[in-house]
């Protein structure tokens, strides 16, 4: 069953879509019959207790992982087979772990090196200066959208946990994905961390998809317009917060773990 809970009018573009995902990993089904739609210029969260499936559905839709059974389609066009290296290119990104930023490098380096990559610029014998300079133009309107300006000639390794993370969004954007997947972007912040990561992470999807697993419910609550609830590799409820917090089946399932 696809989301259903998004107005009827104006019904935003689905970009990734997924029916019937399946995986094993040897006798045991991680993840069951899951059906998924995620929409243009919008957050849509992937929620559940621990040990739900969800790392392994963001595996699937990444394609660090293959289903066992079930389709996934970027735009339309069936990924199901393509590597994750080839989906990337095709705008379906997903945020790199801190262990790739770059600690001695500055955060403007940082973001340089990640937007060498979408301009193939790492790869060119000859750059013109004027191209490098298009990417310090670049790197700087990115290090403004995240709020970076001030520490860009910092050492990244001197960033705070919290900065480095943000950091870690900045050199995704550069790859300027058209569907972002987060995994636990706000895990180990802080709340004033918080709040300005998730101010990001709603301007980012003015223009974008955005598919983040998230345990922290009052984040969810605040920026993510469509919920999908998973307990034991199945979909238990989806649509908007309000609807699934409300579901009394939801509320079981999370009782005695967390709550928003
Ligand atoms: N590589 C693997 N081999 C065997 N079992 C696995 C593997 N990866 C995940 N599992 C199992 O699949 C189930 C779902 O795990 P998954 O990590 O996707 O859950 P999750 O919802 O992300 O949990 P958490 O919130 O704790 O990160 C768990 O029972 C887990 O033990």
């Amino acid at each position: 069953m696809a989301v259903s809970a998004m107005p009827t009018e104006d019904k935003p573009r689905v970009v990734l879509s997924a029916r019937g995902l399946r995986r094993d990993f040897g006798g045991f089904t991680a993840v069951r019959n899951v059906d998924l739609d995620v929409y243009d210029a919008s957050v849509h969260a992937l929620i559940g207790p621990n040990g739900a499936g969800k790392t392994t559905v963001f595996n699937l839709l990444t394609k660090f992982l293959q289903p066992t059974d079930g389709t996934i389609k970027l735009n339309g066009v069936d990924i199901t087979k393509t590597p994750p290296d080839k989906v990337a290119r095709m705008g379906l990104v997903r945020s790199f772990q801190i262990s790739a930023v770059f600690p001695h490098l500055t955060v403007r380096d940082n973001v340089r090196v990640a937007l060498q990559r979408p301009n193939n610029l790492a790869t060119q014998f000859w750059r013109p200066m004027s191209a490098l300079d298009r990417l310090n133009e670049r790197a700087e309107q990115l290090l403004a959208s995240v709020g970076l300006t001030k520490e860009q000639d910092q050492l990244a390794a001197d960033l705070s946990y919290g900065r480095k993370r943000v950091l870690e969004i900045a050199t995704t954007l550069a790859l300027d994905p058209k569907v972002l997947l987060l995994d636990e972007p706000m895990a180990g912040m802080g709340q004033e961390d918080v709040s300005v990561v998730s101010g990001i992470i709603r301007e980012v999807a003015r223009s974008r998809a955005v598919l983040m697993v998230e345990h922290n419910l009052s984040v969810v609550a605040d920026i993510c317009a469509y919920v999908t609830v998973l307990q034991r590799g199945e979909i238990l409820a989806e649509g908007d917060y309000a609807t699934v917090s409300a579901d009394p089946r939801v509320r079981e399932a999370y009782m005695g773990t967390e709550e928003g």
